[in-house]
């Protein structure tokens, strides 16, 4: 179930052709972000194509409780009146981040460096997930978290009255590590300093920047080091946020494995820490052209063409791609049980700490309908069945993620028989809209 809801059990029967233009929602981590930044500059932030779906809802709310005035026009369009850096007020309840881990940790980010205190928490799934990833750095600007055993949430932070800039290494591959880093070095004096090993998706950077700070990116051997000049003035924005990759990657998925399918998903940022699932997609095979190339808002763009594509064959997916894709490894293994031969994911190990244990959700539910799977601690190996081979026929569970609902939703598209999640509620954490959109473009998805 959702954050704020009641499991709905779903069914998806063997459908298709899937056919026609799938508008997909505005990408989440940027409509985070854009909340974000708007609260901490005095002024107007105005944002178009938002994603409403619940976690940035979640983020919208909890922006207000810090003191921003956030509204929403009747056409969608929302304006952020922000407080400035530095001039969060005290929250007086709790912020409930729903299933949210972007929206908790960069908001935790933000705030650790202003003289308030705020506690966390969220939906069951995010109370399990780690956050002495983020607390950890910042304990360095001078933040004190008190969490439940394990650096749970739920969990009280109190910023520092007296911050310090920081210079911090990531330790693992996470742009919300490094993003809420970031933000807590916008209200300490001075230079913070983020290095990450591996590049992942660059849209707080890029923001930043757009807002009128003073931050630069370097490309050194020790990875990208980052340095950015605390308590600068920002400068409110117009924001008109991209269509997300990572909700484009299931109707492009589900059109790959269903037959007959030819279907268009226009005005796909495919910024190239976002994108490596399209090129994964194409190194198997698959019938995925980009139509219309062009820039839009400083980011690449294009119309994703996604055609039926019965002989795709299974690859070794370069562990150097996982930052860019990390969030399409479900729906790619259900692309991989649909192809000929062996899908091998290795170093991906954060899958095993998002909203569920995803190498573990999506084996269960693969192996239930029939599909072959493999896995260890970092990696797992799907064995393609062939397109149009794969059984279906079982219920999964979704245990509170969007994204394995989703995937297996697809999975039924395709298979000999239905399948059915034991909860479909979650898909509204980040794509409100998937079931009419799917069902415009011919699938048969039923709430049961
Ligand atoms: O910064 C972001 O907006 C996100 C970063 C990724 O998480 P990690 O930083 O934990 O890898 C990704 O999985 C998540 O959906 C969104
Ligand atoms: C991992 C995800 O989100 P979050 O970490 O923000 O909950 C996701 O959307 O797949």
């Amino acid at each position: 179930m959702s954050a704020h809801g009641t499991p709905i059990p779903m069914i998806s029967h063997p459908s298709g052709p899937l056919s026609g233009a799938a508008e997909v929602p505005g990408d989440k981590s940027i409509s985070h972000r854009a909340l974000i930044l708007g609260a901490m500059c005095v002024g107007e932030t105005v944002i178009t194509g938002l994603l409403e779906g619940e976690d940035v809802l979640d983020t919208a709310k909890a922006m207000r409780a810090f003191g921003a005035e956030v509204t929403r026009d009747d056409d969608g369009t929302w304006h952020v009146y922000g407080v400035g850096v530095g001039g969060f007020a005290e929250p007086e309840q709790v912020i409930d981040c729903g299933n949210s881990g972007t929206g908790v940790r960069l908001i935790m980010g933000a705030m650790a460096t202003q003289p308030v205190t705020a506690c966390f928490t969220g939906d069951a799934s995010l109370n399990s997930r780690p956050m002495a990833r983020v607390t950890d750095p910042l304990a360095l600007f001078g933040a004190r978290a008190v969490g439940r055993a394990g650096g749970r949430l739920p969990m009280v932070i109190e910023g520092a009255r007296a911050p310090v800039p920081v210079r911090y290494e990531v330790p693992v591959p996470s742009a919300q590590v490094k993003s809420a880093v970031l933000l807590a070095g916008l209200n300490a004096p001075g230079q913070t300093v983020v290095i990450e090993r591996e590049a992942t998706r660059d849209h707080t950077e890029r923001m930043l920047e757009g807002f009128g700070a003073e931050i630069s990116v370097e490309s050194t051997d020790a990875g990208r080091v980052i340095t950015l000049t605390g308590q600068p003035e920002l400068t409110p924005q117009t924001i008109a946020v991209p269509r997300d990759p990572s909700s484009a990657a299931f109707p492009v998925c589900a059109a790959l494995i269903t037959p007959g399918s030819d279907v268009l998903v226009p005005g796909i940022g495919l910024n190239p820490t976002r994108a490596g699932l399209f090129t994964t997609l194409r190194e198997m095979g698959a019938d995925l052209t980009y139509e219309d190339e062009r820039e839009e808002g400083g980011e690449p763009v294009a119309d994703l063409r996604a055609r039926f594509s019965p002989d795709m064959k299974g690859i070794e997916v370069p562990p150097e791609r996982a930052a860019s894709m990390i969030d399409e490894y479900p729906i790619l293994s259900v692309v991989a049980a649909n192809a000929r031969g062996e899908t091998v994911m290795r170093g991906v190990k954060e899958l095993r700490v998002k909203e569920s244990d995803r190498i573990e959700a999506m084996a269960l539910g693969l192996r239930a309908n029939g599909v072959e799977v493999e896995d260890g601690p970092d990696w797992w190996i799907v064995k393609g069945c062939g397109a149009g081979h794969v059984a279906g026929g079982a219920t999964v569970q979704t245990f509170l993620d969007h994204r394995i609902a989703m995937s297996f939703l697809c999975l039924g598209m395709a298979a000999k028989a239905p399948v059915r999640l034991d909860d479909g509620a979650p898909v509204a954490t980040s794509f409100p809209v998937f079931e009419p959109l799917m069902a415009a473009l011919g699938a048969d998805i039923r709430r049961s």
